[in-house]
């Protein structure tokens, strides 16, 4: 997992780190690690690095003397700098003056327009850590002069850090260079978007960051912990999905949630409701009843999707909520609860519940998000005692005992209707496998990106075709796991010969798998080809964090 902090904690930790180092030395790493980022990416886009025109927009603070520094540190390979002053007298004093030693030249007022404009790249020194609102009208107009790529900072100014609500103009990077971690700013709502590739820099804060505040899950790790059935299971073993979705007017919801249930883990899928004979024909391995009642034993149940808010839906929700087992709850089912919550009481005590609304589900349920969407899903989680999955570009999974993961979309190609109904049959085979739910609803939301994207390949989908790519998914996830487990492994070769053996399978099963991982790393840059001026300037494959970005 990778871990996101908060401006509190980084600057707690920034705090301690700069009582043991020497004055500047932070900010000098940040800047070189800009700078070194700056130049590569020069050179991949214009052919070179010497003669550049680089612009640097410097705020107030110290995210303006970064990118002073880093302009100091640009000038060394030739680069053509010039800063564009937006406090002149309050821009970074050191920062500055090593710059003007550096003979990168400063502009103020109302040249700076025409310096951005004519820019190769421009650097976004404007605000950090301490930005608040939405990007001031000064820097606004310079920020729409903007033609050339655009490097920010530590994080795109006009983007919230803690939350990535974005609440008028912003920077929309290419790049955003980091420090020390990542911030919620990168991750979440438009922020994800505005920030571009991220890239962390390390300047030494790790040691003193303590426990992340949100999570993002690795596809090695989904991969890993994805069940698959093992030499003594068999049908049951494996946990049995109950599907409680679909109606006579919403047939689709069912036979997509219950394909997704079917493809995401083996065993047996129970579907009940009124679209048997819809689910029957497009998924015949299923075992099919009209009603909830008469279901048979499942592990787990998926409720809501297409299911309708009247007394059959009624019905179903408020059996699979005394039934016992984890019940993932969407759609129409949180409708209802949002309009009965006395159906709460049908809850089995200790049942684990995973809720999946999008925003007006979640307002109905549990109030307007707003723009803090961790603060919204974790009071949820904590309101409804569930599991709450926030759906969304960056959709948020916040558990009752306080833990958030964050997954940030590769694309938007999930954004097709049914496709929510996709993601609540991976849910749901998931809890029936018996993983814990809040691993289960962020791995199957990353799989059901991943899907989205491998089915797409750039050109718009329907959740059917998303739905069909949901083996190849898996098969990526699990590829990438193998990969891990095999350069895990290969490090203890040698210790024994089952060591050696288990290095080998390891081996052979990253070998089989890196096709497999080549198509998702070409979906992730294809995905990021889609998104225009970010395109050209996705850094090459292989070279950094293009896939977590
Ligand atoms: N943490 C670390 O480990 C390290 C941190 N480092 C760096 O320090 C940065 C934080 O620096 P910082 O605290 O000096 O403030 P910063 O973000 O530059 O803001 C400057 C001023 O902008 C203003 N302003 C506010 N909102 C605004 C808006 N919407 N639009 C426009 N302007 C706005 C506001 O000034 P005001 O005008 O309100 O007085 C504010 O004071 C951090 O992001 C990183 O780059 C690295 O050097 C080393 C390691
Ligand atoms: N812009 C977007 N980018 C990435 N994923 C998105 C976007 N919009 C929606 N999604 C995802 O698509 C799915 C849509 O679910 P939902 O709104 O319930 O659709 P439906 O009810 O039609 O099935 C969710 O997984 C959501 O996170
Ligand atoms: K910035």
């Amino acid at each position: 997992m990778q871990g996101v902090w908060t401006v509190d904690h980084v600057r707690s930790a920034e705090e301690r780190v700069m009582a043991v180092v020497p004055a500047g030395t932070l900010m000098r790493r940040a800047a070189f690690g800009v700078a070194t980022e700056v130049a590569g990416l020069l050179a991949r886009h214009t052919g070179g690095v010497a003669g550049r025109r680089v612009a640097l927009l410097v705020g107030a603070g110290n995210n303006g003397g970064d990118a002073l520094w880093a302009g100091a540190f640009l000038r060394r390979r030739g680069v053509a700098v010039t800063a564009v002053l937006l406090a002149p007298n309050r821009a970074h004093p050191a920062g500055l003056a090593a710059l003007r030693r550096a003979g990168g030249r400063t502009v103020t007022g109302a040249a700076a327009g025409a310096v951005v404009a004519a820019a190769d790249l421009v650097v976004d020194g404007i605000v950090g850590l301490s930005a608040r609102g939405p990007l001031r009208p000064d820097a606004a107009a310079l920020v729409d002069r903007i033609t050339a790529p655009v490097v920010a900072v530590d994080l795109p100014s006009g983007v919230d850090p803690d939350t990535g609500a974005v609440t008028g103009p912003a920077v929309r990077a290419a790049v955003t260079v980091t420090f020390g971690c990542r911030k919620p700013g990168h991750v979440l709502a438009a922020g994800a978007t505005c920030s571009g590739v991220v890239r962390v820099v390390d300047i030494g804060l790790g040691p003193e960051l303590g426990e992340p505040d949100l999570v993002l899950l690795e596809p090695a790790e989904v991969g890993a912990a994805w069940p698959v059935p093992g030499p003594d299971d068999d049908k049951y073993t494996q946990g049995v999905t109950g599907i409680a979705a679909g109606s006579a007017a919403f047939p689709g919801a069912a036979v997509l949630a219950t394909g997704a249930a079917v493809h995401a883990t083996s065993g047996m899928v129970r579907y009940a409701g009124q679209a048997a004979d819809a689910v029957r024909a497009r998924w015949p391995e299923t075992v099919t009843t009209g009603a909830v009642a008469d279901a048979g034993r499942v592990q787990a149940w998926v409720v809501g999707p297409g299911l309708g808010t009247g007394k059959a839906g009624t019905e179903a929700l408020t059996h699979v909520l005394g039934a016992g087992v984890p019940v993932c709850v969407d759609a129409d089912a949180i409708t209802l609860l949002a309009t009965n919550p006395g159906l709460w009481d049908a809850r089995e005590p200790d049942t684990p519940v995973v809720l999946t609304p999008h925003d007006r589900e979640f307002a109905r349920l549990a109030g307007e998000v707003g723009p803090d969407r961790v603060a919204a899903a974790t009071r949820a989680a904590s309101q409804f005692d569930a599991v709450v999955l926030l759906k969304g570009h960056s959709t948020v999974v916040a558990a009752p005992d306080g833990r958030v993961l964050v997954d940030r979309a590769g694309s938007a190609w999930p954004a097709t209707a049914g496709s929510g109904d996709v993601l609540t049959g991976l849910i749901g085979s998931l809890l029936a496998a018996g993983m814990d739910p809040w691993l289960a609803a962020g791995s199957a939301c990353l799989v059901h990106g991943l899907a989205a994207e491998l089915a797409a390949r750039n050109a718009p989908i329907g959740a059917s075709a998303l739905l069909d790519a949901v083996p190849d998914a898996i098969r990526a996830v699990r590829a990438a796991a193998g990969a891990s487990m095999a350069a895990g492994a290969s490090m203890a070769a040698g210790a024994s010969t089952a060591a050696g053996v288990g290095a080998a399978a390891g081996a052979s099963m990253a070998a089989g798998a890196s096709t497999a991982a080549g198509v998702s790393m070409a979906a992730g840059v294809g995905a990021a080809a889609g998104a225009g001026a970010v395109a050209r300037w996705t850094p090459a494959a292989g070279d950094g964090s293009v896939s977590a970005g």
